[in-house]
């Protein structure tokens, strides 16, 4: 049991291609809470109702061991269902819905790709943190939208934490969080090399990043 800052640290996103069954699904989230996470984010594009319920109550059930806090890609209604934050992109609800949805107290995460534009919206419409990206180039997206490290700096004035997202590895921690980076949004990092791997995965992006506790 746990009792971190959520605001500081590594953020995994779990991935359906790489995790494609339950069983694998949860022994590595266990992994990576066991290497201690900042925030875990189940992130499943599939339309199976089901199959996203009963796969986000099972690491809702982890996370509560691990006092990590869940956040549900995309889907309000999932992440109202289970009492756990959201993550909501540009082409998704927007955040003020979640905010009021959800409650004060719940985490609801913003895309903001390299625009301060959109930061700002999020920030007035109530979002807990701010996400950038992608920083470098995606094994996991990579059609997203490039953004450069200097972004992290100016996007300071929100007073939100700032995510960095996209090709982050432990070769690339520390520039992000040299450039203002609170919260380091990993995929493939944590979670490319199979789920025995996950835990020392996880360990070796907060030595590299500088994140001591
Ligand atoms: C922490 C974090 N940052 C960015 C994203 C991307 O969200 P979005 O642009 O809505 O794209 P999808 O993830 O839904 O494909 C994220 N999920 N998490
Ligand atoms: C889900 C997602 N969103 C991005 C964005 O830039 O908005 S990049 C990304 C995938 C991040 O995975 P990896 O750590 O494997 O690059
Ligand atoms: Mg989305």
């Amino acid at each position: 049991m746990m009792d971190g800052d959520w605001r500081r640290g590594i953020y995994a996103l779990t991935d359906a291609a790489l995790l494609p069954d339950d069983d694998t699904l949860l022994a590595a989230a266990e992994g990576a809470l066991r290497g201690r996470l900042a925030l875990l984010q189940y992130r499943d594009k599939s339309s199976d109702e089901t199959h996203r319920y009963r796969q986000a109550a099972a690491l809702s059930a982890l996370c509560r061991d691990f006092a990590t806090p869940l956040i549900i890609n995309d889907d309000i209604a999932l992440a109202a269902r289970l009492g756990v934050g959201v993550h909501l992109g540009q082409q998704d609800a927007a955040v003020a819905e979640a905010r009021e949805r959800l409650g004060r107290e719940a985490i609801v995460g913003a895309t903001c790709h390299a625009r301060l534009d959109l930061a700002d919206q999020a920030c007035r419409a109530g979002a807990s943190y701010l996400a950038f990206g992608r920083f470098f180039t995606s094994q996991t997206k990579p059609e997203a939208p490039p953004a450069e490290l200097s972004l992290l700096a100016e996007a300071a004035r929100f007073g939100l934490p700032r995510v960095a997202i996209g090709g982050i590895d432990g070769e690339r921690v520390a520039q992000a969080v040299a450039a203002g980076a609170d919260l380091l949004a990993v995929v493939h990092a944590v979670f490319g090399a199979g789920p025995a791997a996950c835990e020392h995965a996880v360990h070796e992006l907060r030595r590299r990043a500088g994140f001591t506790i």
